[in-house]
């Protein structure tokens, strides 16, 4: 426990459902963290950046103005950097990139979002990923230390999907031995890149790269963009903010065009393709998409991040629902706290479990990672197919559920979720971003539906698959699935539903195809179900990852831990199972009588979860700094807070607002 939660009164009723709580809240800290090792790790990184104080702000964040709130996230970003350099890459070393608990501290810094993450979540990354072993000697230092500060500028104004789209052009010029960078048209303006606006004197630019005539298709460049000294933008260069957003706007995203810009040779990222100084194109890497390696690897930290910012949501609405008293369901008897309703359990156990089985799955997804990255740097890409297949669907599913159940626990709250101050809004307004960038939702289904159609032909014709698609085997047998309740059998029903999705796609553009149109216009007529189909495999993904790691986690647990785990991937599972019920009867031999069954099962369990949802978000284990939350903080003070809050907005700073002087009472007086 942190000092703050040692030491301050809490709310009556929170204190009661801390003693009503009957497990070992550390433990499931601790499989929320990953482990034991990972939770001190986590907590010394807090204490290295929080205890500092650096981080308070006087006047609340979102009450700031546009050019003094990106004044302040500047400010505090340089803190936070100076701090990730000097202490915490020295504890966690380039892992951290990888590893949420850098995000999750800087929160306590930012409201919104640091004008400098995308220079470690993707600058970085992209050098670590894209340079030769030489080019990394010379950027990786110099971006550690923050000597050069960097942004990825991939999305153009005419295209962010489609990237072989792009306009940009880089032209090689043998006679300087440098690129040319040009953006030739006002839909070639890169667009959208975060930390460009104001804040990078770097770039990585994704161009067309033309070299002895040729166009060779999208490849990175590094690109000083701003003087060192005076950070005024390279004759050649154009550069400002695209402009106000929904959310991140700290984060300084910007626009981008070239007119002729010059860059020497070296500054194309060499390490899977390579322009000599003649203008010679040689390809280095194994597979034609190992450029597209920065994208995959931020999809699979975004599966922990979709899980972090929703329980940091759950925890919120939880604790403010233990809080809160409304209505008088029987006469004469006391406002019941809100959490007693089936119907705000039903939003919200929802939500916890969720948290529990993205963060587990990304857990998963991150070793896969790591695995497929080994074996490339071995020189075998053969598992990187599936590892885009799976990063995709669970990049999309993530984030997408994600954004869902944040957005709940804000109708949680009710009128008071509406506040800046509950913090739910900007968790929010971060959250669904995250659905569009890096790949939109629909889009990167497309991807994996384009996988699984791939793997089930292979079946087809008695050839095996990988792992993730190995129960399209079993279940090409078209027999419908027997159905059991059982963890076990709602997993194979997910996986069945699954396959003959997946089945039945196939077919449709065959059927199509027999009507004499190409591949394309029948994949295209089939995509509404193509993307139903590969939501069906991601959802039997998670469900089976979920599971069995929650068995496995939890074996050497305390008996109270396993069963409310135990309750928490149970509740998920029938969640999920009532929600799909329309596919289960379609497809496996549910019947009405198991739905009824299935029904009173998750309603028993939310009771059951009851006593325990206090202590099951307190597990999350986040500090007040970090929450930033007038309805979440530990205590439950929750309208001292409100009140608190209130009183600092600038509204508040006198009885009468100039306003009225210049504009109402000339009204009122018949004089405007
Ligand atoms: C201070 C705080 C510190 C914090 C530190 C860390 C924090 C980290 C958290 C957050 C981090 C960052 C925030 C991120 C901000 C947002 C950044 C961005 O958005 S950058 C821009 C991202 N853009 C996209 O994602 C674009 C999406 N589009 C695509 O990926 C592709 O165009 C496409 C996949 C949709 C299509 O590509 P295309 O080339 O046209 O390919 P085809 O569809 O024709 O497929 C051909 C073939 O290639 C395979 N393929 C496609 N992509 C990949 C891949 N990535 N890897 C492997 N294989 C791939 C595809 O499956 C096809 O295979 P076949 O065998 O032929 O079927
Ligand atoms: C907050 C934020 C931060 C960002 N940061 C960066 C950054 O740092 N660097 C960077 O390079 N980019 C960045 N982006 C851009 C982001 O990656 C793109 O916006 C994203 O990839 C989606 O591309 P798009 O905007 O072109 O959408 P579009 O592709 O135009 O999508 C519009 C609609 O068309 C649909 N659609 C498109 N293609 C297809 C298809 N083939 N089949 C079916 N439907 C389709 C989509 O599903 C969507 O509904 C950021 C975006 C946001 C919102």
């Amino acid at each position: 426990m942190s000092t703050d939660k040692m030491s301050v009164k809490v709310n009556v009723d929170l204190q009661k459902e801390r003693q009503k709580c009957n497990f070992n809240i550390q433990e499931v800290t601790f499989i929320f963290d990953g482990g034991k090792e990972q939770t001190l790790q986590r907590k010394k990184i807090e204490d290295i950046a929080l205890n500092s104080g650096a981080s308070i702000d006087s006047i609340p964040e979102e009450c700031l103005g546009l050019k003094e709130r990106y004044d302040n996230a500047v400010r505090k970003s340089c803190i936070y950097s100076r701090i990730v350099k000097n202490e915490i890459l020295e504890i966690t070393g380039l892992e951290a990139l990888g590893n949420p608990v850098l995000r999750r501290t800087a929160d306590a810094f930012f409201k919104e979002i640091s004008p400098f993450m995308l220079h470690l979540g993707m600058f970085v990354p992209t050098i670590i990923g894209q340079c030769t072993e030489e080019q990394q000697a010379k950027w990786l230092p110099r971006a550690l230390e923050m000597q050069i500060i960097g942004a990825y500028a991939q999305t153009e104004l005419g295209h962010g999907t489609f990237i072989r789209g792009l306009e940009t052009t880089a032209t090689y010029d043998p006679e300087t031995e440098e690129f040319v960078l040009h953006s030739p048209t006002l839909t070639s303006y890169k667009w959208w890149a975060g930390g460009l606006g104001n804040t990078a004197n770097h770039c990585i630019v994704v161009a067309q790269l033309y070299t002895k005539g040729q166009c060779h298709g999208t490849h990175p460049f590094i690109v000083p963009i701003r003087d060192m000294e005076t950070h005024e933008p390279f004759p050649g260069v154009k550069v400002g903010d695209v402009g106000v957003r929904m959310g991140f706007n700290t984060a300084d995203n910007g626009f981008l065009s070239f007119n002729h810009y010059r860059i020497p040779r070296e500054n194309m990222m060499m390490k899977n393709a390579k322009v000599l100084k003649d203008g010679t194109y040689v390809k280095v890497a194994r597979h034609e998409k190992l450029t597209y390696g920065t994208m995959v690897f931020v999809r699979v930290t975004l599966v922990k991040e979709a899980a972090i910012n929703l329980a940091k949501a759950a925890t919120i609405a939880v604790r403010y629902s233990a809080v809160r008293r409304q209505s008088q369901p029987k006469p004469d008897a006391p406002e019941p706290q809100i959490i007693d309703y089936p119907t705000q359990q039903h939003k919200l156990f929802i939500c916890i479990a969720t948290a529990h089985a993205l963060q587990i799955t990304g857990d998963w997804l991150w070793r896969t990672f790591k695995d497929v990255l080994a074996d490339m740097r071995g020189g075998n890409t053969d598992s990187l197919p599936e590892l885009h297949a799976l990063s995709s669907c669970l990049k999309a599913i993530s984030t997408s559920d994600s954004a869902a159940y944040i957005e709940q626990c804000r109708f949680a709250c009710g009128g008071h979720g509406y506040m800046l101050s509950s913090n739910l809004p900007l968790i929010y307004s971060f959250v669904t971003a995250t659905r569009t960038y890096e790949g939109d939702y629909t889009v990167l289904l497309l991807q994996t539906a384009r996988f699984l159609v791939k793997a089930w032909e292979q079946v087809e014709a008695g050839k095996s698959v990988t792992p993730t698609v190995s129960y399209l085997t079993l279940a090409a047998t078209k027999e419908k699935v027997l159905w059991n309740d059982f963890a076990e059998g709602i997993i194979r029903s997910f996986q069945a539903v699954a396959a003959r999705k997946i089945s039945a796609c196939a077919e449709t553009i065959k059927r199509h195809m027999k009507t004499g149109i190409c591949y394309e216009d029948a994949w295209q007529l089939t995509t509404v179900r193509l993307v139903s189909a590969a939501e069906s495999h991601c959802r039997s993904v998670i469900c089976q990852t979920y599971w069995n790691e929650i068995t496995r986690l939890t074996a050497s647990c305390s008996t109270n831990v396993k069963i409310v785990m135990e309750q928490l991937a149970t509740l998920y599972l029938i969640y999920w199972a009532l929600e799909r019920s329309g596919d289960l009867l379609r497809y496996s031999t549910i019947s009405e009588k198991d739905l009824n069954r299935l029904q009173e099962r998750y309603e028993e369990l939310l009771a059951l979860i009851r006593p325990n949802a206090v202590g099951l978000v307190d597990a999350f284990d986040f500090r007040d700094e970090i929450l930033r939350s007038t309805l979440g903080a530990y205590d439950g003070r929750v309208y001292e807070r409100l009140m608190e809050e209130a009183l600092k907005s600038p509204l508040n700073d006198g009885p009468v607002q100039a306003s009225f002087h210049k504009y109402i009472k000339p009204l009122t007086k018949g004089k405007l």
